[in-house]
């Protein structure tokens, strides 16, 4: 199986011209001029001319494009300090009107909407993301928005500065984007009653989604001989992997990373534990996606909310056959490979089980079979065909996930015709995904975009 790395550009003629690094499965790196692909137009006399103008064209613009995001880097504090603000101080203890009915026991509580969602990558962060944009929607909550792009400057650290329209003494209520944690900078932002909260995924899982997911970003992977890359990288990791490496974080140890902590450690090493304990303290309820419902079982109660406000469909999901099935011993050495994730794991998963045996495991039961009974009632009422599908058979633009480099895998879904008036605003708002909600919520996420376009248009790696 060969690895193709291909740069494209697109004429107005339509012409594709394809450069391929193919490496065989010997290992050995051989260029592969295309010489098949189109014996008239490479036997042209100025072939040779026209390649390398083309050649020329792509550098210039890839040049120009590094230009404007460095410039944006450089000029934003600049441009921070000149921004007219409209945001108002948010009040303390914002009292949410709940029309929905409560039980008893829950009856006494107030709903909890100063909110801290540390969003770790690849973790169903995604949609849990988006459960906390419509509840903030639905009570007029000020969200912490990023600025310019999708994330808070990942994978550099989080600074309150990075927040739209940033001033000192305006305060947020919920802070849910991509971020490397930093908490003096969140806390500075945020009311002194906030919750914090994050969501965790076993490690194996974890590993193989990201692998897939950022490959196209990690220059290191590319020349990984093999058909399946990613075990070839997990037999010997050493051989591969290169720490100082263009985003190695996403290779080793990504939940780690995020929190704030080197990710390069060794599970022994103290500074995990020490890590470990410092999330403890931090957060004051730690999910897993590995048990989705149930995780927002226990968010509900820690946040008095109602099962109205819990409903979800699954975002950011790949079809089938991106994803590696991954052999009990290929899952233990990714585990052994990203030690300090597996450590964090463990902890936080005995704590997690704790907290589902102190809310009682039945009344768990009842809970999960409840909210799956709404999501699927919420499934017949929303989604054409009632399931997610592959990028090019939906239909409306705004509801296209983004895709990584080079492959449309994320899937997506259309929105039912005809759907009741009184659903129809929440189904479009469960089904939307990240980067258009951010613009619908009014981020203008111009690097994001441009960035997504150059990545759709001009790069393509296409990996067989
Ligand atoms: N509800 C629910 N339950 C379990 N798993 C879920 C759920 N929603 C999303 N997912 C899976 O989460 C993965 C995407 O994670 P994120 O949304 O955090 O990704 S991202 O970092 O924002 O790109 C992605 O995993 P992979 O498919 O393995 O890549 C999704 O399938």
């Amino acid at each position: 199986m060969a690895i193709a790395i291909s740069a494209r550009y697109d004429h107005s003629n339509d012409t594709v011209i394809h450069e391929q690094i193919l490496q065989s499965r010997r290992g050995k790196t051989l260029i592969n001029k295309n010489k098949q692909t189109d014996p008239g137009e490479f036997g042209r006399p100025n072939q040779m001319a026209n390649r390398v103008k083309r050649l020329i064209q792509k550098l210039v613009l890839g040049a120009s494009v590094i230009c404007i995001m460095g410039f944006y880097c450089l000029t934003r504090t600049t441009l921070l300090a000149t921004q007219s603000v409209s945001l108002s101080p948010c009040m303390p203890n914002v009292q949410v009107r709940n029309n929905s009915h409560r039980t008893l026991k829950d009856a006494t509580c107030t709903p909890k909407v100063n909110l801290m969602f540390m969003k770790t990558h690849k973790t169903a962060s995604s949609t849990l993301m988006n459960i906390l944009l419509r509840f903030g929607e639905k009570h007029q909550l000020k969200f912490a928005l990023p600025d310019g792009r999708n994330d808070f400057f990942y994978p550099s650290s989080f600074f309150r500065t990075q927040v739209k329209s940033y001033q000192p003494g305006l305060c947020y209520n919920v802070i849910c984007n991509h971020m490397r944690f930093n908490a003096p900078e969140v806390e500075k932002l945020l009311p002194p009653d906030t919750v914090f909260f994050t969501i965790l995924r076993d490690p194996a899982d974890l590993f193989e989604s990201s692998f897939h997911y950022y490959k196209g970003y990690m220059p290191q992977t590319w020349m990984i001989p093999g058909e399946n890359q990613m075990e070839e990288f997990l037999k010997h990791p050493n051989r591969y992997f290169n720490p100082t490496g263009f985003n190695s974080f996403y290779l080793k140890n990504l939940q780690f990373f995020d929190f704030g902590f080197e990710n390069n450690l060794e599970k022994d090493d103290p500074r995990v534990k020490e890590g470990i304990e410092y999330i403890e303290k931090q957060f004051q309820l730690v999910l897993l996606s590995d048990h989705f419902e149930e995780s927002l079982i226990l968010l509900k109660d820690a946040l008095c909310w109602t099962m109205d406000d819990l409903v979800f469909f699954k975002l950011n999901a790949r079809n089938a056959t991106s994803v590696s099935r991954m052999s009990p011993e290929l899952r233990t050495r990714a585990r052994e490979w990203n030690g300090a994730d597996w450590r964090l794991y463990q902890h936080f998963n005995a704590t997690f089980w704790a907290r589902v045996k102190a809310y009682g495991r039945s009344r768990m039961e009842e809970q999960v079979k409840e909210l799956r009974r709404r999501n699927a009632e919420m499934e017949a009422i929303c989604i054409d065909g009632g399931r997610a599908v592959g990028a090019s058979d939906i239909m409306d633009r705004d509801m296209k996930p983004w895709q990584p480099i080079g492959k449309a895998s994320i899937l997506g879904y259309n929105l039912r015709n005809n759907i009741e008036q009184q659903y129809e605003e929440l189904c479009r708002k469960m089904l939307t995904p990240e980067i258009q909600y951010l613009t619908n919520l009014g981020v203008n996420l111009w690097v994001t975009r441009l960035w997504g376009w150059f990545k759709d248009n001009f790069v393509r790696f296409g990996f067989s």
